[in-house]
């Protein structure tokens, strides 16, 4: 099938490298010529694990192919809107600008039958104005609403391989198309719903809801365990026994960010408030500030750790991404420590394995530098707050001949507290005594 994507962002570009990969003619569309070049050239513009292996082997068949022209789109039977949602400035809500333009440059190009179909995360009720809008300037195509569920880190397998498929239609045609897209996924047994296109858009909202809802529960019996002396990680453990609990996204630390969970909250939030419904949804902003203050919660640990000053002290911040196997630092609690430590007169010295390049392009005033040992070196305050697996693996003797003090924040607690103790270690975790 011929397919087109606009938006060749974090999710975009995976979905048309993915869809080529599975044997589709995919044409991916973006306004950003830098990403195209890239991405046209074989070369991932961002990093997520496996990307590159999928990206080039299509684009050198031929079957793959970006450009920046919406034009190039034409001829395409189904056409995926995968553009931005962020947060409008100075509001919660979400910027419908990319998705409202997407559609409007893409219309003119729409043959016969063609299908657009909305991946962006949108609040609930755009769909519906997007199909009437759609009827108007090119009333031959449909819209239909197919929500994405990946998660940075394992996107390519997430999208190869989805655990549901949710279509939001309004025409049994639609459900055909998009079967056709998804044929693999569902001779794999892939459980795929129809919906409307309400439910389909809040199916989407509710997933990182619920979510984000769970990372704030567990953070809240951390703020509660720190002035009890009880043990979070024990108590997580102990929760996700109960199979419908689950030991997923129990785990406490600095919290959640992302290009995702925090805006889509807010989003939520805003959009349940101009339908009348606010109180509906009023423990989402709760979520949101357990969330937020779990980052001071890091900031507050680590001027104790110091004896009450961080001014001029030497801290290593080891991870600038939201998390580990991903470059994205939006919204990211990490780098968000890392700027507040330095707000506060610290001498952060953050380092990441990926992510510098974008961090520096947010923050120019810290200091990055590549290898972890430099980071350490001479360090006053270790501060680990993403929890990349060298990360996890480091040794408590070796990091504390690096060091100049032997003091750790483990802000995500995956660190064994015995084993840096036993190493003369001052450790230091999240709702852990
Ligand atoms: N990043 C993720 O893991 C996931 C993202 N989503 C949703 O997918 C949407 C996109 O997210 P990301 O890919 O992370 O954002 P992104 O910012 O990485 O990518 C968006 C892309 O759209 C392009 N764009 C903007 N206006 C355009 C237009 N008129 N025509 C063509 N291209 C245009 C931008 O240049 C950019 O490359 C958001 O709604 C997000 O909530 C959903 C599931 C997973
Ligand atoms: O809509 C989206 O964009 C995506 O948002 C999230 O995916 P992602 O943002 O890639 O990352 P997650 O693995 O969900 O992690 C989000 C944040 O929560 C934090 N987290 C996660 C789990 C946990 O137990 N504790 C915790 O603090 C992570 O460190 C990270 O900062 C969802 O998991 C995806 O299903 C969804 O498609």
């Amino acid at each position: 099938m011929r397919i087109s994507v606009v938006g060749c962002g974090y999710l975009g570009a995976v979905h048309a490298s993915a869809m080529a990969h599975l044997g589709h003619e995919v044409i991916g569309i973006d306004v950003d010529e830098r990403k195209i070049e890239a991405l046209a050239a074989g070369r991932p513009p961002f990093f997520e694990p496996g990307l590159a292996d999928i990206l080039t082997s299509a684009t050198s068949t031929g079957r793959l192919r970006f450009s920046t022209d919406i034009g190039d789109a034409a001829g395409a039977e189904v056409h995926f809107i995968a553009v931005g949602t962020p947060q409008m400035a100075g509001s919660d809500a979400a910027d419908l600008r990319y998705v409202d333009a997407a559609v409007e440059s893409l219309a003119p190009h729409l043959g016969e039958g063609a299908l657009v179909v909305g991946k962006s995360t949108v609040p609930v009720g755009t769909a519906g104005r997007l199909a009437e809008r759609l009827a108007e300037i090119a009333p031959h195509a449909r819209l239909a609403w197919n929500p994405e569920f990946l998660r940075e880190g394992f996107a390519v397998k997430d999208t190869i391989e989805p655990d549901r498929l949710v279509y939001g239609v309004a025409d049994a045609r639609a459900v055909h198309q998009l079967d056709d897209v998804y044929r693999a996924a569902i001779d794999a047994g892939t459980p795929r719903l129809v919906t409307d296109y309400a439910t389909a858009e809040l199916v989407k909202v509710a997933a990182n809801a619920f979510l984000a809802t769970k990372i704030s529960f567990i953070n809240a019996m951390a703020e509660i365990a720190e002035v009890t002396g009880a043990d979070v990680t024990q108590l997580a453990d102990a929760l996700g026994h109960d199979v419908r609990i689950g030991r997923r996204f129990l785990n406490a630390g600095v919290g959640f960010g992302g290009g995702c969970l925090p805006k889509d909250i807010r989003a939520f939030s805003a959009r349940a408030e101009e339908l009348g419904r606010g109180e509906a949804v009023g423990f989402l902003r709760e979520v949101d500030a357990i969330n937020l203050r779990r980052r001071q919660r890091v900031v507050d640990l680590a001027v104790e750790a110091l004896g009450g000053t961080a001014y001029r002290r030497r801290i290593a911040v080891l991870g600038v991404t939201f998390k580990p196997d991903s470059d994205d630092v939006r919204d990211s609690p990490a780098l968000d420590v890392a700027v507040q430590l330095t707000g506060l007169g610290a001498e952060v010295v953050a380092t990441d394995p990926q992510g510098i390049e974008n961090a520096r392009a947010r923050h120019p005033q810290l200091e990055y530098v590549a290898a972890t040992a430099e980071a350490l070196r001479g360090a006053d305050l270790v501060v680990l707050v993403t929890e990349w697996q060298e990360y996890r693996e480091l040794d408590p003797v070796a990091t504390g001949a690096l060091v100049g003090r032997r003091v750790i924040i483990d802000g995500r607690n995956v660190l064994d507290p015995e084993a840096w103790r036993g190493a003369g270690w001052t450790y230091h975790g999240l709702g852990r005594p």
